[in-house]
């Protein structure tokens, strides 16, 4: 008897989308239909989602400054405190109400629920309450995903004294597709993709991104998505979009298939 996974297991397809803040409060309904599409084709879907423009917006209504290095908000102790309270206390119940809305079963988290994402501070000197990942629960997603809810996550991480940690969307949403071994990432953004001297690329692979970056062409908030795409695709996971809300991008593929 062969002990090959595909005889052991139902072939599963796993997602992880993670829904920027650029472009979570245009969504409209064709959107959610088509997420329960995907979901309806027995797809698995985790989602993820950041807040910038809210957390902005909450920034500036309270006098609070900050400013982004390597498109990661360096967040001040002032700073934190409404991140956390603006990602926790409003932009994930009004996704986890457009989710519910359009009849897909969704519970919103955060770093802190069952230790959902333990984080440590990146670099408290340069980035201020800004973590990084250490470890992802998976098995709460696990139990959540088999009972046919989508998890809906909040960039917000725990220390292991229960500091909230700020971690870019992006960020967040690689690391929870390499801990629950996705099949496929998708970054959901304002942009329909990369855009290179005016023209989105409908493919790309890690060395044209790297040379992107390296001129220039890659900057700001696509930086932690295109860094958390390729940290994807060399752990194995075949693919990751950069797409706006129509799901039209760039496919980043470890190689170019078939050219
Ligand atoms: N090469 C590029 N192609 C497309 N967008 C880019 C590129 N370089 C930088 N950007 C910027 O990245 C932005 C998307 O990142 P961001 O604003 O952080 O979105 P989100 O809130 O969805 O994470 C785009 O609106 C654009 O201004
Ligand atoms: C550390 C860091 O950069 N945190 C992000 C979290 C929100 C986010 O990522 O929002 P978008 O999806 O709109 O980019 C921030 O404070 O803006």
């Amino acid at each position: 008897m062969t002990t090959s996974k595909s005889m052991h297991h139902t072939v599963r397809k796993r997602m992880v989308i993670k829904l920027g803040g650029s472009t979570l409060e245009g969504l409209n309904e064709s959107f959610f239909e088509n997420l329960k599409k995907l979901q309806e084709s027995g797809i698995e879907l985790i989602i993820t989602h950041g807040g910038g423009p809210a957390i902005n917006r909450e920034l500036a209504v309270r006098g609070v400054e900050s400013h982004a290095l390597n498109g990661i908000r360096v967040t001040s102790e002032a700073a934190i405190a409404i991140v956390q309270s603006t990602l926790i206390g409003k932009v994930n119940p009004a996704l986890v109400h457009e989710l519910t809305t359009a009849g897909i079963a969704a519970i919103g988290l955060n770093g802190f629920d069952g230790q959902l994402i333990v984080a440590d501070y990146l670099d408290k000197d340069v980035y201020g309450f800004v973590g990084e990942v250490k470890t992802v629960n998976t098995s709460l997603l696990e139990a959540l995903i088999s009972a046919g809810i989508v998890p809906v996550i909040a960039c917000i991480g725990a220390d292991e004294r229960g500091q909230a940690l700020n971690i870019n969307g992006d960020t967040v949403a690689s690391e929870i597709a390499l801990a629950i071994d996705a099949d496929s990432l998708l970054l959901v953004t304002d942009v329909s993709g990369i855009r290179i001297n005016n023209e989105y690329q409908s493919k790309a692979t890690p060395s044209f991104i790297n040379q992107w970056i390296e001129e220039g062409h890659i900057y700001g908030g696509m930086l932690p998505k295109v860094q958390g795409a390729l940290e994807c695709l060399s752990a194995g996971i075949p693919s990751v979009q950069i797409v706006g809300d129509s799901l039209v991008g760039t496919t980043i593929l470890s190689r170019m298939n078939g050219q």
